[in-house]
């Protein structure tokens, strides 16, 4: 579904620069529910918008589909964002309309684009839990019940690609506990490829793959040892949390880069050079040894 190779994304501004992606390699298969985490400024939102059609990349290559992301014209960007991509961000429910029933918000975008389709929205609405709630005013739900309506309104258009940025960065752990559930259910039920941006180590330790983002790269990837293992409600707080159910891999990428973890390189002082040396099993880093290191 989706392949990054070399992604690049620079801003600029007046006399500034930000190289926000350096390179990225992703590849998301059909069907998959995955997320990426990383930490702030780690270049996490920028992928997404990118991926959703809201921003152009620099350099590289981004596929999405049979889109090519980086030489699709406004035209058909605009048609890749109407047929391919729903979105579901963090305050969502803040764009909804207070004044109109779920259902009613739901079928707003459908009666933009020209068809409602009132038995759709009525089954999204059953999808994401809230079928008794339908023709309740939007005030008169709770964040948690908005932000579901949101995620029905994601998918309104029917969308290959789910992309959500902090979808539970507002709402409590059993909201979010809920909204995951809702995120696996559709994803098995109607096969939406999802893609789920958290700083929340605890959500993403409830998908099957998690790849995590370091400086604009992709660094370490997270597989699930026993992906049949029902996810439990514990508490991932760092990836050494994350790893109690999920191997650790670093990223090595077409050309056999890989990224040390700042932290390694400066516990042992390495800076711009390192020694390696392979002993047939392992390959060992070391400071620089005629340097003295
Ligand atoms: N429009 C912009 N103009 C200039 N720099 C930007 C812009 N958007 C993002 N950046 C910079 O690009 C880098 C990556 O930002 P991004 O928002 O993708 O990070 P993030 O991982 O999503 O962070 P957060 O978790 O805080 O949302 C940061 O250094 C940020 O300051």
């Amino acid at each position: 579904m989706i392949s990054c190779e070399g992604l690049v994304k620079i801003y600029k501004s007046d006399d500034l620069e930000v190289v926000a992606l350096q390179g990225l390699n992703l590849r998301v298969e059909d069907g998959e529910l995955m997320a990426i985490i990383g930490n702030s400024g780690s270049g996490k939102s920028t992928l997404l918008n990118i991926l959703g059609g809201l921003d152009r990349p620099s350099a590289g290559s981004v596929q999405v589909g049979p889109w090519d992301l980086l030489k699709i014209s406004e035209d058909e960007l605009v048609k890749y964002k109407r047929e391919t991509v729903g979105f579901i961000w963090q305050n969502n429910a803040r764009n909804l309309l207070p004044y109109l029933t779920a259902l009613e918000n739901v079928e707003m975008p459908m009666m933009l684009s020209g068809k409602v389709d009132r038995a759709y929205a009525k089954q999204l609405l059953e999808w994401v839990g809230l079928k008794e709630r339908m023709h309740n005013k939007l005030h008169q739900l709770s964040g948690g019940e908005q932000q579901r309506v949101a995620i029905a309104i994601s998918l309104c258009n029917r969308p290959k690609l789910l992309l959500a940025d902090e979808p539970t960065g507002s709402v409590d752990t059993a909201t979010s506990d809920l909204i995951m559930g809702i995120f696996r259910k559709l994803n098995k039920e109607i096969g939406v490829t999802i893609v789920i941006v958290t700083h929340d180590l605890t959500l993403a330790g409830k998908v099957d793959r998690v790849v995590a983002i370091r400086d604009g790269l992709t660094s370490t990837e997270f597989l699930k040892r026993n992906p049949n293992m029902i996810p439990g409600g514990g508490e991932q707080q760092d990836e050494k949390g994350l790893q109690a159910v999920h191997e650790a891999y670093v990223v090595v990428d077409r050309v056999g880069r890989l990224q040390v973890p700042k932290e390694y390189l400066s516990a042992l002082n390495i800076k711009d050079k390192a020694s390696m040396e392979f002993d047939g099993e392992r390959i060992i880093i070391t400071p620089p040894k005629s340097l003295g290191g």
